[in-house]
């Protein structure tokens, strides 16, 4: 080695290490700079904010991000508004468009999936003590900015001046008692921060170059400039502050299911299913809840669209109005219609002509009867006209049978009578000239739409409008409506939910999941906690169906579901026994004027349900000529009117009401010997689960009038 050589490497080296030092500490002032800014910028969320501890909220500062060793999360803002995780940014020349947020050029989206991601997990966490998913909101509160307010990926965008503001406005969600238990839930997923990563002030040894290193060394200026996002002040006034908090106190509290389920419920709603899956239960055991909450759950973690639908035309309006009020985030991604009007729509919007008539349809079927069935052997059994008119809306066409093949060995579910070859034969020839009718008219019944709308979605498939189909009171519909709407997504993971309850079918005929062409094997949960009524509505309601079985969507002929826990109780329902119109008219009067005078109970949360229409507009006349205010449950669509509903019981599937009066039994319908014909026995099957319905619609009493007792 030649003179100087070796003092020239280590020069060389000493270099190489200085540079190296240099770069650490350059990412070191770095750092520096960025704990700076966050500790200016979190600090000034936290001002903001801290005035909601004395509305109840409890604000975690700096706790550790579950998971991780040293990751901070800035806020946990936890309270009767929910919870709240709040991360501060001091991002300048920031945009939020077409659901992409940048800064400058740079398009940042994907560092709001680490929080979207957080916030999953504090919903599963939570969901173990009950709080519905929906109450955990990621926030993204930019320093230094106002006037900003935008979700993106599922995490809501504020400036700092907007932040106090949206989380008042979520007013009061939980009571106290949910704010503890989900609190101490918090406190043990947030920890506290341990010390900060420790400083690295080794460098590796520098591999020596060859040669001399050119050039001044790197310098390296001071990160922690103040940041151009703090130019605006937006600091709120403590008039402001005041009137943020005096808004979240004004707004109208929700109900507490809205946002605090029980545990198996909430984690239900978070559940993911690899296929089509089924919520059942006996009535009042929270299965809407947990379809709404579903839906909203869907809707946000999806970003797609979602259909809730179900056969009563009515109810898909009212759970509209209840998801407006418990997650107005995302009601306008999730879509309420009747699955008729489903159809109707589909068909309009694909041009197709069909003019479901339900009077000249009746017409048609009375021609065809008259033509082909009265003089058949259908016509000389002691089975009436409208027991075939089913056999034809709801075994065939709501199958869409078309070729007789497909009928003369069908197991006709939930049909008692037992129809021999010949017989099928007679009900096909009355089809065929049934369908002529129809045709000559130049009219369709609402099968055919359903049918019209399955065959269009088969031709032209409708896939990827919909994240997910939700059906309510799926026992209700037909075997093609489920096609129809399975169709729409498929077997895709938490595509399809059917909820239900086969005790509550009250139609004739039904379908089996394997003729529908679906399986939920695996898939299934029971519910089994009843919320809505009292132990005595519960022990009334089953007491006239016990014994009573009905085939079920999946296949099995059995009893009912039967709750494990029925927790509230009340006053034994009331029977009026009457041999005729009189006296249960005037005992109903009473009844409503009695129960009105308690306290928390109005007009407006009594129903009088009957079985049939007839019936239902001779309680109104009734009701009207006593001075009560009658709305016609027809109308209802969930907005609160000051009258009593009346109405027939189908039309109150899936609703509830404090008061529930039903004055049209008679009284061999709650008799326990079922008649002796299987047509006849079929029919008492169905008036009894119908009753069972009207009966479960009772939140707190019941009364009942049976007629045909001396
Ligand atoms: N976790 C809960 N806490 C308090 N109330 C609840 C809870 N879950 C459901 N409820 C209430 O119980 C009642 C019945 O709920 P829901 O309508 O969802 O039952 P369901 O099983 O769909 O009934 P049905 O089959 O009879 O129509 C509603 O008033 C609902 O608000």
């Amino acid at each position: 080695m030649a003179a100087g050589e070796s003092a020239g490497a280590e020069a060389r080296r000493q270099f190489a290490l200085a540079l190296a030092h240099d770069r650490a500490a350059a990412d070191a002032r770095a750092a520096a700079g960025r704990f700076e800014i966050a500790e200016i910028t979190e600090r000034r969320t936290a001002r903001n904010l801290a005035s909601l501890s004395g509305v109840g909220h409890f604000l975690l500062a700096d706790r550790r991000w579950p998971g991780t060793k040293h990751a901070q999360i800035d806020l946990v803002v936890v309270g009767p508004g929910g919870v709240f995780i709040v991360d501060t940014k001091a991002w300048a020349e920031v945009s939020i468009d077409g659901g992409r947020v940048h800064r400058g050029e740079a398009d940042v989206t994907d560092e709001l999936l680490a929080l979207a991601d957080l916030t999953a997990v504090t919903q599963a966490e939570l969901a173990e003590v009950g709080l519905a998913p929906g109450e955990v909101r990621p926030f993204v509160v930019l320093a230094g900015r106002r006037g900003i307010d935008a979700t993106v990926q599922g995490v809501r965008i504020v400036g700092e001046r907007e932040v106090l503001n949206c989380i008042t406005a979520y007013g009061r969600r939980l009571t106290d008692t949910q704010v503890d238990a989900v609190l101490a839930r918090a406190l043990v997923l947030f920890p506290q921060t341990t010390a900060p990563a420790p400083v690295v002030a080794t460098v590796p040894e520098p591999v020596v170059p060859a040669a001399p290193v050119p050039g001044p060394m790197v310098r390296v200026g001071r990160a922690s400039a103040p940041p151009e996002v703090m130019e605006q002040d937006a600091l709120l006034s403590p008039e402001e502050v005041n009137d943020a908090l005096l808004r979240g106190v004004l707004v109208s509290p929700i109900e507490e299911w809205m946002s605090f389920l029980h545990p198996q419920q909430a984690k239900l709603v978070r559940r993911t299913f690899q296929g089509p899956s089924r919520i059942r239960g006996a009535a009042g055991t929270g299965k809407t809840v947990v379809g709404l909450h579903r839906a909203a759950h869907l809707a946000r973690t999806t970003g797609g669209r979602v259909l809730v639908t179900s056969y009563v035309k009515t109810l898909p309006q009212v759970l509209q109005a209840m998801l407006a009020r418990m997650a107005p985030d995302v009601v306008d991604r999730v879509e309420f219609v009747g699955v008729n009007a489903f159809a109707s729509r589909l068909l309009n919007d694909r041009g197709v002509d069909c003019r479901p008539n339900r009077k000249g349809s009746g017409q048609a079927f009375a021609a065809a009867w008259q033509r082909t069935g009265v003089d058949s052997i259908l016509g000389q059994g002691p089975r009436d006209q409208r027991y075939w008119d089913e056999e034809i809306q709801c075994v065939l066409k709501g199958r869409g049978i078309t070729r007789f093949e497909q009928y003369a060995d069908l197991n006709r579910t939930g049909r008692r009578h037992r129809l021999a070859l010949n017989g099928r034969q007679a009900v096909w020839a009355l089809y065929e000239a049934y369908e002529a009718e129809l045709r000559a008219r130049r009219i369709h019944d609402f099968a055919d739409q359903i049918l019209l709308a399955e065959a269009e979605l088969v031709r032209e498939p409708l896939r990827g409008v919909y994240s997910a189909v939700i059906v309510d009171e799926a026992q209700d519909l037909s075997c093609a409506m489920i096609r129809m709407l399975h169709s729409l997504v498929g077997d895709e993971p938490d595509g399809f939910t059917l909820i239900g309850d086969g005790q509550q079918s009250i139609y004739p005929g039904g379908y089996t999941l394997a003729e529908a062409g679906l399986s939920v094997a695996g898939r299934g949960v029971v519910l089994d906690i009843n919320y809505r009524n009292t132990a005595q509505i519960v022990s009334f309601a089953q007491g006239l169906v016990t014994g009573d079985e009905y085939a079920d969507i999946d296949g099995a002929i059995g009893p009912g579901d039967v709750p494990a826990s029925i927790p509230r109780r009340g006053p034994e329902p009331v029977i009026e026994r009457g041999p005729g119109w009189g006296r249960i008219n005037a005992a109903m009067i009473e009844r409503i004027r009695t129960v009105t005078k308690e306290i928390g109970t109005g007009l407006g949360d009594v129903a009088v349900l009957c079985i049939t229409r007839q019936s239902a507009s001779d309680a109104t006349a009734v009701l009207r000529r006593a001075g009560i205010p009658v709305v016609d449950l027809e109308a209802y669509s969930g907005t609160p009117v000051d009258a009593v509903k009346v109405g027939t019981i189908k039309r109150a599937k899936g609703l509830e009401f404090k008061q529930v009066l039903i004055p049209d039994i008679r009284q061999h319908q709650t008799s326990g010997q079922p008649p002796a014909d299987d047509a006849d026995h079929e029919r008492w099957d169905l008036t009894r689960r119908e009753l069972y319905v009207a009966m479960t619609r009772a939140r707190d009493g019941l009364w009942v009038g049976i007629r045909g007792v001396g």
